[in-house]
Formats: structure tokens, C-alpha cells, sequence
């Protein structure tokens, strides 16, 4: 059980592991490129291993050579019926990326995953991808995995997504990488692009812009190298506790700083977080660069429906450091919260309380009161890892220790964690 307590700042100099969106889609789009493909920088997070299982399941050959993972890739027709039900385990971004890939696959693929993954909504997947003329069925009408789909000859189909979700607009992205016509998604507010990024930078005929996505029917051919940059979701963690900690010093080298990603660092300069950013380069079409953070008291703020899609995962942590800034934050417009690992409104909400932290849990969010005394307690996860790293930030204010229970889900996305913490507590 993952424990923390109080200390007097952070300081020091960190990589964080790969970036999770980006090694997801290397993985998927390698296996479907012709020739072959070295990842580097991949994250060996248990959400992405599911991915890499996942195509092996499917035919692909993907080794794991230490210092990269290289995929042998077979083109968009060369997976093979995988003889056993796939597993996607934690990951929404498997069941539901993939779910676009298998569409455009005549054979039959069933799609399972944890009790986790099995209470996520799939219905948002599976309407457009039926629209297409993908066969899916599953539990409640295929809204909930297992998932049992057969794909085929698709259309085109012009879809305006009912929720802002880079799943929802990769997997039907993917799937009109196999459809006869103009593949449209539109998005009221723009989710995260690593998707058409990598499409692009793989040859897919692919434009963006207005609100929208057009794909066509594209072979994909692997550019050998793909770098994966360190992930803004995970080094999040450090630079919210750095920030609010008078004195901290913290720089956190080769991060991606994709704009549809960077909300954190906007949200922390809107608390009066001091942040730099220096070295800025791009790979693969992504910004990548280093985040400088020095610690001070922060301001409370209000965070809304706009910039929810390019924060969506920080909001457990920027909750926990709201608790401690002057001032009251409200944050509304993040019902997909709700949808998650576990619902993270309710269980933010729960852990903060036993905290001692004033917290009203709202229909879209939550109002957190500002200058909380924090006290110890022992706090559930919900086998969810982006709860477990939030509780063990709230650890660093808190009179008493945090214990976590659960807390080993944090392999899900980083299982440096613990260790780089230690390195950085001072
Ligand atoms: O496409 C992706 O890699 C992801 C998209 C987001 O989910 P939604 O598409 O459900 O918003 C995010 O929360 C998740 O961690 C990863
Ligand atoms: C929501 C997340 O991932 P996924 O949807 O891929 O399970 C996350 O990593 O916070």
C-alpha cells in the first residue's frame, strides 16, 4: 500500500514514462502500416501492454527489444481472426480505438476487459460504427463489452459526435481508413489529435480544421521511427504538487505539448503557478518540450466546459491542489468524469472529504473551498490510477500520512510513480 506525507518542497530534474494516447496509437497504427516500425520512448504501462497483446492476438509480431518495441506492420488487411477473446483490460482507449480497427475487418473479433472497463459506455462507438456497417453486439445492446464485433465492407458516414472524445473520433477515424468515400467527424470542441497526427505522418489522406476531420480510404506505410514524448497526463501529477509548493524547484524534461494536451499548464498559470517552457522541438508532428515549475501559494479558479478536453485526465490532481490554494475553485462541465476508471467525481469528492478537505460534489464537477487543513487518512482508489497519484499528492500536504489502498492500479499508466516521487520529495 502506497503511502505519503508531508514534505517541504519538490525539487529536482525528471523524465516522465511516454505518453499513454501516443503509445496506444503506435502500437495500432504500426500493426496496420506496411513494413516495419521501432517505437521508442513507448510507455510500459499495463494499459498500453493490453494494446501491444491485443495485435499479437491478431497476428502481429511485436517485440519488445528493451531500448524500443518494433512492430512488424502487415497493411490495413493483413490482421488474422484471433483465436481467443481479446483482453483490453483497464484501457477505454484499447477497447474503443481498436472497435474502430475491427470494423473494417471481415472476420470476428470478441473484445473483453476488466469489471472496470466492462461498465464503460461502448454504445458511443458502436452507433457510428454500425452506421458504417460494422456488425457490433454485447451486454445491454452492445453498450457495455464483452464486444463481439465483425466488420466488412464500410461507407463513409459524416458524424457529428454527440461527446467531445478522441476514442469516439479515432475509432471512427480507423474504421474510414477501410470506407469507400469522405469519412467526416465533427467535434464541438476539439479533443486530443494524436490520431490525425500519426495518420498524417504515415501517409493517410487526412485533413483537419473547422471543427472537423476528413479521412479516406489510405494505405499506410511506417516512417521506421516513432518517438513517443513523455506524458503531460503523468508528469501532471509533479507539476501541480511543484507549483503549490512554496520553494520547489522542478523541471520535467521532454514532455508533449500537444495544444489539445496542455490545459494543465494553462489552469496552473491561471493560479498563478510560475511555469516555463524551454527546448521546445517537434517529432512526428508533436510539440515537445521542457516544463519548468517554481513553487508558490496559488489562487482558486473556475474551470469549465471549453477547456475540459484538453484536461480531462488532471482534474483529480488540480482538485487536490485547489484544496490548498487561497480561494474557492468550481469546476463544472466534466460529466465524462463520470465515465472513467471509476466515476471521478464521486470518488475525488468521497476521498477529499475524509481529508478533512471542503469539497460539494456538483452535477458536472465539484466546488472546492480554498486554505484546507489537510489530515491523514486511509483513502480508497477505486482501483482507478488516476485517483490512487491524486490521494498520494494530497499525502504531501496532509498533517498525517495518506494511505492508499489499491493503489498498484497505478501501473495503468505509470509505474514509475512511486520511485520518481521519492526522487523529488525533499
Ligand atoms: O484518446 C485517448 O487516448 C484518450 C482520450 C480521453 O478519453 P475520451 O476520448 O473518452 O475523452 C482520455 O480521457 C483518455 O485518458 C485517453
Ligand atoms: C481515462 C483514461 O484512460 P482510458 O479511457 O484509456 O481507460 C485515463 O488514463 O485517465
Amino acid at each position: 500500500m502506497l503511502a505519503t506525507s508531508k514534505i517541504n518542497k519538490i525539487q529536482g530534474k525528471i523524465t516522465v514514462p511516454g505518453d499513454k494516447s501516443i503509445s496506444h496509437r503506435a502500437v495500432m497504427l504500426s500493426s496496420i502500416s506496411k513494413g516495419v516500425s521501432r517505437i521508442q520512448g513507448f510507455l510500459r504501462g499495463e494499459d498500453c501492454l493490453s494494446t501491444i497483446a491485443c495485435f499479437q492476438g491478431l497476428g502481429i509480431e511485436i517485440e519488445d527489444k528493451g531500448k524500443e518495441i518494433i512492430v512488424q506492420g502487415k497493411g490495413l488487411y493483413g490482421l488474422k481472426e484471433p483465436m481467443d477473446v481479446l483482453d483490453a483490460g483497464n484501457s477505454g482507449t484499447t477497447m474503443r480505438l481498436l472497435s474502430g480497427i475491427l470494423a473494417g475487418q471481415e472476420f470476428l473479433t470478441i473484445v473483453t476487459g476488466d469489471s472496470s472497463l466492462r461498465k464503460r459506455p461502448m454504445a458511443r462507438v458502436a452507433v457510428p460504427l454500425r452506421k458504417m456497417g460494422a456488425v457490433i453486439e454485447g451486454r445491454d445492446h452492445g453498450n457495455l463489452a464483452p464486444l463481439v464485433i465483425r466488420g466488412g465492407s464500410l461507407k463513409a458516414i459524416d458524424y457529428a459526435s454527440p461527446v467531445s472524445s478522441a476514442q469516439v473520433k479515432s475509432a471512427i477515424l480507423l474504421a474510414g481508413l477501410y470506407s469507400e468515400g469522405s469519412t467526416i467527424v465533427r467535434e464541438e470542441i476539439t479533443s486530443r489529435d494524436h490520431t490525425e497526427k500519426m495518420l498524417k505522418s504515415l501517409g493517410a489522406k487526412i485533413t483537419t480544421g473547422e471543427g472537423k476531420v476528413t479521412v479516406e480510404k489510405s494505405e499506410l506505410y511506417n516512417q521506421d521511427e516513432i518517438q513517443v514524448p513523455g506524458d503531460i497526463s503523468s508528469a501532471a501529477f509533479f507539476m501541480a504538487a511543484a507549483a503549490a509548493i512554496p520553494d520547489s524547484h522542478l523541471i520535467i524534461e521532454k514532455v508533449g505539448l500537444n495544444p489539445t494536451r496542455t490545459g494543465i499548464v494553462d489552469v496552473l498559470k491561471e493560479m498563478g503557478a510560475e511555469i516555463e517552457i524551454d527546448n521546445v522541438f517537434t517529432s512526428g508532428g508533436e510539440e515537445i518540450g521542457d516544463i519548468i515549475i517554481k513553487g508558490k501559494k496559488l489562487q482558486g479558479t473556475s474551470i469549465g466546459k471549453e477547456i475540459m478536453p484538453r484536461l480531462i485526465d488532471e482534474i483529480p490532481v488540480i482538485a487536490v491542489i485547489a484544496a490548498v490554494a487561497e480561494g474557492k475553485t468550481i469546476i463544472t462541465g466534466a460529466e465524462e468524469l463520470k465515465v472513467k476508471e471509476s466515476n471521478r467525481i464521486t470518488s475525488m469528492v468521497t476521498e477529499m472529504k475524509k481529508l478533512g478537505i471542503q469539497v460539494t460534489e456538483l452535477p458536472d464537477g465539484m466546488e472546492i473551498e480554498g486554505n484546507n487543513k489537510i489530515s491523514g487518512s486511509t483513502v480508497e482508489s477505486y482501483g482507478d490510477h488516476r485517483i490512487a497519484m491524486a490521494m498520494a499528492i494530497a499525502g504531501l500536504f496532509a498533517s498525517d500520512p495518506v494511505k492508499i489502498n489499491n493503489s498498484e492500479c497505478i501501473a495503468v499508466s505509470f509505474p514509475e510513480f512511486e520511485e520518481m516521487l521519492k526522487q523529488v520529495a525533499k
